[in-house]
């Protein structure tokens, strides 16, 4: 893993008790304003501390003051420590990586086939290297030409190399990793700075991190609550002023701070922050938390098949001739089909005719014209200058374009290309002008495990379902062999988004997995776009997720620390929300006992003096804060069981304990600092 999960190391927490102070600037406390609101606080009380009758009067006298401003400091500076240590994980990764981003010598192509060395940071989009066996792709591209065995451990911790080749869903490349055999061609596709191992940085450092919406909206709330404690507060000073009693101002601040949200206040961000970490320990990067946690709510997960499903290194495996054709025949047939197709399945084609014996003229293909593949026609081949015209693709394209070109269907091409099907090859047909030769049989393998995971998927009530380009036969294989719900043939590109449309449209949060260009836009579309980092750029730029280790049922993971931290945050809220009620019952009888002896008999919990009640209740809200790291940094326990029940459960423990809790703990806290000569 390129992403370490270590403990968190001393240096970590050393440098979180520095930042926590660094975070006492107003400008960076406002965005959260809870905790600003208990920075004022603590600056009111600072000043009391200096100068106790600044008010004009003084009826708690010095110590106190100091002991309130003190409480409350510390209040604010456990908040800090709590987000400074769930963002300096992240730091330390972050470190780690810049180390592996060392600066490298590329060798630039000119336009005129010469080659010069400049230095890897001054690539711009565009530009064409070659890198040979040994050095380090100096950023990230497409190969042009070429194919190459590439260690991508730098990014993917993953030490076996790994092909990557010209066309198709295997040429992507990224900057940092290292050539191991041959040469390759690279055309630059990122500006200096914009990189794949920068926008990791970044990931990681929580630089680009953002408040989800549901953040937002939690803030929100927060603050709101605040504001009306503030009011209800401020009301006492004119209540209290009408029954003659002085209520001391760090007594209402120190009432306000107990009373407003102070809990969920100090660790709401930690809680994102970790989950996110949570994500990169997965070896996922997620680009926002608002994807996480959509993949926490998730219905629906669509798949595509090659590259996701299965291994995706579909190669020819038999030549299959039909009708009177004979085996040569459609093996020449084929190799003639591919001798331009620079696709990995073209290739393949090429070799296994080469490894059959048949060779080709060069010259005869000079002029042709080349038909490229396209996912949309779902064909390749060749015009050739004296008018012949080669085509292969999928059995039902080339069936449409034979129909259409008036010649007739060999009545075994049907059966033929089910044999492969049925094994969950994919069939090719090939013909030469109106003549179907044969098929060929391209072999892909399902990646291991699927099944098991896919069945846990469907435990946790989400649906899955394949999308694929290829034939409804080979496509019921696959599904049934890698155990999805559902699946979807003969799907171009717009059928994917489609797809994804539809799930929605019925208010379903749709998730989907992919690796080719053309799965880019579904990616785009879906709530959860995962991208294999085994596959294209446009794949991984458009998704909002890439598995470095091109595992799609990794999105398993992400799900679960999504509700994981949905059902965090909840707890938490509720811990929090609980236990301001449980301390209202502690204090706001000592301020009226303080104000009024004769109130005794309100002081239920039995607690040692007024001012002490107050202090205990001040210093409970303090360390409840630091008490809770474990779990704002862990998340709450997850077991994937009914979301509904988990949380209802949740819901149980963390409010039953969050108004418990402070009765116990301020009585204990109480018992202590009533030991003290000034309270
Ligand atoms: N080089 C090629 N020449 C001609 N036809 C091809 C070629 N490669 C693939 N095909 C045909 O086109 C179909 C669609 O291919 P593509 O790889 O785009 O599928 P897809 O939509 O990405 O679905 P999946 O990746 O799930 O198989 C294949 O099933 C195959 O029949
Ligand atoms: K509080
Ligand atoms: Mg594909």
């Amino acid at each position: 893993m390129a992403i370490e999960n270590k403990p968190i190391s001393k240096e970590i927490k050393t440098q979180a008790v520095i930042d926590s102070f660094k975070k006492l600037n107003p400008l960076v406390m406002i965005k959260n304003p809870v905790m600003f609101v208990v920075e004022v606080g603590t600056f009111i009380t600072l000043i009391l501390s200096i100068k106790p009758d600044i008010f004009g009067f003084d009826t708690v006298g010095r110590t106190y003051n100091i002991a309130v401003f003190l409480i409350l400091l510390f209040t604010v500076l456990f908040a800090n420590f709590a987000e400074a240590l769930a963002e300096g994980r992240g730091k330390a990764q972050a470190d780690t990586l810049r180390k592996t981003k060392s600066e490298t010598t590329a060798k630039l192509r000119h336009k005129d086939g010469s080659y010069q060395d400049v230095p890897s940071t001054s690539l711009r989009k565009g530009d064409i290297v070659r890198v040979d066996t040994g050095e380090i792709i100096p950023s990230d591209g497409e190969i042009i030409v070429g194919l190459a065995s590439i260690d991508e451990s730098a990014i993917t911790g993953e030490s076996a190399p790994v092909i990557k080749e010209a066309g198709g869903d295997f040429s992507s490349v990224t900057g940092g990793t290292r050539v191991v055999s041959d040469f390759i061609i690279v055309k630059i596709l990122t500006d200096p700075g914009e990189s794949f191992i920068d926008r990791m940085i970044s990931l990681v450092e929580g630089a680009a991190r953002q408040k989800t919406p549901n953040e937002v909206a939690l803030t929100t709330l927060l603050a709101v609550l605040t504001l009306v404690f503030l009011i209800v507060i401020m009301t006492l000073v004119p209540i209290a002023n009408y029954l003659d009693v002085s209520i001391d101002v760090a007594t209402l601040i120190a009432l306000l701070v107990c009373l407003i949200p102070t809990t969920i206040g100090g660790l709401l961000s930690a809680i994102g922050i970790a989950g996110m970490n949570r994500v990169t320990q997965f070896n996922v990067l997620a680009m926002s938390g608002k994807a996480v946690e959509a993949a926490g709510d998730i219905d629906t997960m669509i798949l595509d098949k090659t590259g996701t499903i299965t291994f995706g290194n579909r190669m020819a495996s038999e030549f299959i001739p039909v009708g009177s054709i004979t085996e040569k025949d459609v093996t020449f047939a084929s190799l003639k089909s591919s001798v331009k197709d620079e696709t990995p399945e073209g290739r393949s084609v090429v070799e296994l005719a080469h490894k059959n014996g048949l060779s080709w003229d060069e010259n005869e293909y000079k002029d042709a014209e080349i038909i490229e593949f396209t996912a949309e026609t779902r064909m390749s081949g060749l015009n050739l200058k004296d008018g012949t015209v080669i085509r292969k693709g999928a059995v039902d394209a080339i069936k449409k374009y034979i129909a259409a070109k008036g010649g007739s269907i060999p009545s075994d091409l049907e059966e033929k290309s089910n044999i492969v099907a049925k094994a969950g090859g994919t069939p090719l047909a090939v013909a030469i002008n109106d003549k179907v030769y044969g098929v060929i049989y391209l072999k892909d393998t399902v990646k291991p495990g699927l099944k098991e995971r896919f069945e846990e998927l469907r435990a946790m009530g989400i649906k899955t379902v394949m999308c694929t380009g290829d034939n409804p036969l080979t496509a019921s294989t696959i599904a049934r062999e890698a155990g999805v719900d559902e699946f979807i043939a003969e799907a171009k590109p717009e059928d994917k988004i489609a797809a994804i449309k539809k799930e929605q449209d019925d208010g379903k949060l749709v998730a989907m997995t992919g690796d080719g260009t053309n799965d880019a836009p579904a990616l785009a579309q879906a709530d959860v776009g995962l991208a294999m980092n085994s596959g294209t750029m446009a794949a991984k730029e458009a998704a909002n997720m890439i598995d470095l280790d091109s595992d799609p049922t990794k999105l398993l993971s992400v799900i679960a620390i999504g509700k994981q931290l949905l059902i965090t945050r909840g707890s938490l809220t509720t811990f929090s929300i609980a236990n301001d009620i449980a301390k209202y019952f502690a204090i706001i009888p000592a301020l009226f006992i303080m104000a009024i002896p004769q109130l005794d008999y309100l002081n239920i919990m039995g607690l040692s003096s007024p001012k002490s009640a107050i202090l205990s209740a001040l210093i409970f809200n303090a360390i409840i804060i630091p008490l809770l790291i474990p779990v704002a940094m862990k998340g709450a326990k997850y077991k994937p069981m009914d979301a509904n029940k988990l949380l209802s459960k949740n819901l149980f423990i963390y409010g039953f304990g969050g108004v418990v809790a402070p009765f116990i703990g301020i009585k204990i806290i109480d018992m202590l600092v009533s030991t003290l000569q000034f309270v």
